[in-house]
Parts: structure tokens; sequence; C-alpha cells
């Protein structure tokens, strides 16, 4: 589904991403792990395509295209969803126009007719119920006002909604609870099928704890400098990142 062969990219001069490697199926979950700084939610702003990153080497195929000639609003088109560290706030936009919208603009680039109103709320019924959003929620403005915690309800509703092929998660956690993150977790959980794969980035190792990935990279000084399964993220929990340093050669701090 998703093919990153070396991808390179900077910003303001500064090389972030030095050659990532990364191939990942329908079916999927990946989580990247790694130290601040190494580039994690670079990564993520590449892939969505955001204009502050200049991409300067490698590919990254998705579903046969060359996402990287794709507009922003295209890869999204085209199924890429990415869930914004900090969503943004739209005063005067409930949630359910807003995302009526979007679904819309996916069902339009298809070359499909819009989605009729019935249709429409018994799919918000629908997914209201699997990610367990209180409708009070989407009739308020987008984002505005919303804690924390409902702010990443609400994504991942907009999540739900709009089906995404690969999703990218770059999820911070400073500031949510364990509730929150365990929505996030559940969400990606319940949403996950044979049709479609995750990109779960995590800043901290709590929300691998709930999210079973099937595959675990780390990411230091912009490369994916180690791959395996879910216990490769117990083995971090239990060790930190010094024992990547030292397969690496590097000096660790006593
Ligand atoms: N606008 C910018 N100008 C200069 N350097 C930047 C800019 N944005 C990010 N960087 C640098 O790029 C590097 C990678 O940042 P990035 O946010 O991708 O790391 P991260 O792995 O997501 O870190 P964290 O876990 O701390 O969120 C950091 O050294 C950061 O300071």
């Amino acid at each position: 589904m998703l093919s990153i062969k070396n991808l390179q990219a900077r910003i303001e001069e500064k090389e972030i991403l030095k050659g990532i490697n990364l191939e990942i199926k329908a079916g999927e979950v990946h989580a990247i792990m790694g130290p601040n700084g190494s580039g994690k939610s670079t990564l993520a702003s590449v892939l969505a395509g955001r204009s502050d990153y200049e991409v300067t080497g490698g590919t990254v195929e998705f579903q046969g295209k060359d996402l990287l000639e794709l507009a922003p609003e295209d890869r999204a088109r085209e199924g890429v969803f990415l869930a914004f560290q900090y969503p943004i706030e739209i005063p005067g936009v409930s949630t359910t126009n807003f995302i009526k919208t979007a679904v819309n603009e996916v069902r339009k680039y298809r070359g499909e007719e819009p989605m009729d109103a019935v249709a429409f709320l018994k799919k918000m019924k629908e997914k209201m119920k699997l990610v367990e959003i209180d409708q009070s929620l989407l009739s308020r403005s987008l984002n505005e006002g919303f804690s924390g915690g409902e702010k990443k309800r609400n994504e991942i509703f907009q999540m739900a909604m709009l089906e995404p092929k690969f999703a990218i998660l770059d999820e911070t956690d400073s500031g949510l609870d364990i509730d929150a993150l365990r929505i996030v977790a559940e969400g990606v959980n319940k949403l996950k099928s044979k049709d479609n794969a995750t990109l779960v980035i995590t800043h901290y190792q709590r929300l691998l704890e709930y999210i079973v990935p099937d595959y675990v990279h780390v990411l230091y000084k912009g490369r994916i400098v180690k791959s395996g399964g879910k216990e490769l993220a117990l083995e971090l929990e239990e060790k930190g990142y010094d024992f990547i340093k030292e397969e690496l050669g590097e000096e660790v701090e006593a």
C-alpha cells in the first residue's frame, strides 16, 4: 500500500530525514517510536504534504501513485488521513457539517454522488456508537472549546467517517490523560481492517500499552535504525533508548 524509499527531507536548511525506508501493507498497523527530535513529526508532515518541509530525495509510493507529486488535498482524497497533533478550531462550522463536506469531497473525487441526508445520518449513528462519541459534541463548532480528550475522540470519529485507506496518527500525549490515550488506541484497534493500514507515531511509549502494532520501528537521527514486532516496544519501555545507541556503537552517558 505504502512504500517509502530513501526519503530525505529538510526544514530551513537542516537535514532531518536522512533516508527512511518503510513498507506498509494493507491490514497492518505500524508504530514509529524514537527519542525527542528524531524526526517523527517531520515524517508525518512530509507524508501529509505540509509545505514547510522540503523533500530532498527518495520516493513515496501510495497505491501505485507518487504520493509526493500529489497536493495535500489530493492525498486526502486518495484516502490518506492525517490526524494533526494540534487539531484546528473552526468557529461557526459544526463538526457534523465539516465531516459531511469532507466525506462528500472524497466521493466527488471518486466520481460518486454526494451522500444523501438519510444515508449520512445512518452512517453518523453507526460510527458514533463505534467510537463512543456524544451527539452534543458534533453539533458544536469544530474543536472550539473541546477538551484534549474531546478533540481526540472527534479526530477518531472523523477517521471512522472518512474510512481512509491509510491513516497517520501523530500522537503526542502531552496533556492527554490516560482516557484520551485509550480513545485513540481503541479507535485504531476498532477501525483496523484488512483493507486499511495505520501508521501511529508515538512520542511516548504509553500509547503502545493499548494499541497492538504489527510492527514497531525506531526512528533515530532521521533514520529507521531498528524494526521489530510489538516486543520491541516492550524492550524499549524496559531499557530506554540507550540500548539502541549502544547497538549503533555510540557513547552512552553513564
Ligand atoms: N521549523 C524548524 N526549524 C528548524 N528546525 C526544526 C523545525 N522544525 C523541526 N525542527 C527540528 O527538526 C528535528 C526533528 O523534529 P521532529 O519534530 O520531527 O522530532 P520528533 O521526533 O517528532 O520529536 P518529539 O518526540 O520531541 O516531538 C528537531 O531537531 C527539531 O528541532
